[in-house]
């Protein structure tokens, strides 16, 4: 089995902390990996909100192409910027041990009240802004995109009050202590994947070396949720565009997954949501069950009107 291992990742610091981490887990059972830096379209495209840029695979696309090409064996993403359908000739290797899969609101102000009528936060996906307009109606929400660093920077220059971000990149990024709220998971449901690592390869890769790298990457217990909430995602055919949301738990005895899922309307006045446990076996029919529900709850009929608006956006 061949020991040097070539990572491909984005170049963000969020990205090149997740990069590195593989790296040091690989490193520690004597392996030789390299971190090999890759531009996506998602990186360069900061000027329009991601619901409009074609979310499919923004953040993964040139990573993909390394893989086929073998200029790099694996890539590392964060899970929740992976479309629900990976390509034939790739496979998802390994889902990470997830952390902490609330969203958090960030801010310079440490006395930061949610409940203020001027209220302006800052985020870019669809999903936030549709919970926030329920959840929080007074409050305005802003375009926040680019990576960590230029967002945190466009709070510095009071362009908002606060940021909506995922706990788990705040966390990676070592600025806890510009977390003012947490946002409970029961209600702001996160999105599919959120808080854990993939990685992916090309199928082709060696043999020895893809089970080598599932056993000292993969966390079984994650990798069950994520598959019942990926199963959810692609049944409901969308990427990161549409303001669904998955978060799926193991039981304590790691026997059954419970799937709380669902999806929104962009003004937030419609919320379709589902809970329902089943035996781990079942997962992927867990995923695929709750979408079909939400689908014919309504689900379907928002998901075409959101795709209308979009098009009316010249897309
Ligand atoms: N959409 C961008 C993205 N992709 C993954 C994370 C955070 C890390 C994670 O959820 O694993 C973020 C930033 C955010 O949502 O705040």
């Amino acid at each position: 089995m061949k020991t040097s291992i070539r990572i491909g990742t984005r170049g963000s610091k969020l990205a090149l902390w997740q990069a590195h981490h593989v790296a040091d887990l690989l490193t520690a059972a004597g392996l030789h990996p390299e971190i090999v830096i890759i531009t996506t379209k998602g990186d360069v495209v900061l000027d329009r909100a991601l619901d409009k840029i074609g979310s499919k695979g923004v953040f993964t696309e040139e990573l993909e192409d390394g893989l086929r090409t073998g200029h790099i064996d694996v890539a590392v993403h964060s899970a929740k910027d992976v479309q629900s359908t990976i390509p034939a000739d790739l496979e998802l290797l390994a889902f990470m041990e997830r952390e902490q899969v609330n969203d958090v609101v960030v801010s310079f102000d440490a006395d930061l009240d949610l409940q203020r009528p001027d209220l302006v936060l800052g985020t870019s996906s669809t999903r936030r802004k549709a919970m926030l307009r329920r959840f929080l109606p007074h409050a305005t929400t802003a375009e926040a995109r680019g990576n960590l660093q230029t967002r945190l920077r466009k709070l510095e220059e009071g362009q908002y009050h606060g940021l909506v971000l995922a706990y788990a990149g705040v966390h990676r990024m070592a600025y806890n202590g510009l977390i003012r709220h947490v946002l409970p998971e029961t209600q702001y449901v996160p999105a599919t994947g959120q808080g854990s690592v993939a990685i992916e390869c090309a199928r082709n890769l060696e043999p020895a070396l893809k089970a080598e790298l599932h056993r000292l990457l993969d966390h079984p217990p994650t990798h069950v949720c994520l598959a019942t909430e990926r199963a959810f995602l692609r049944t409901m055919e969308g990427g990161c565009s549409i303001p669904s949301f998955a978060l799926a738990t193991l039981s304590p005895d790691g026997q059954t997954v419970q799937l709380h899922a669902g999806l929104i309307s962009l003004d937030g006045q419609q919320l379709l949501e589902e809970t329902r446990t089943a035996p781990v076996a079942q997962a992927n029919q867990l995923g695929a069950e709750i979408a079909e529900i939400i689908l014919a709850r309504g689900g379907q009929q928002i998901l075409n009107e959101i795709r209308q608006q979009a098009g009316n956006d010249g897309e």
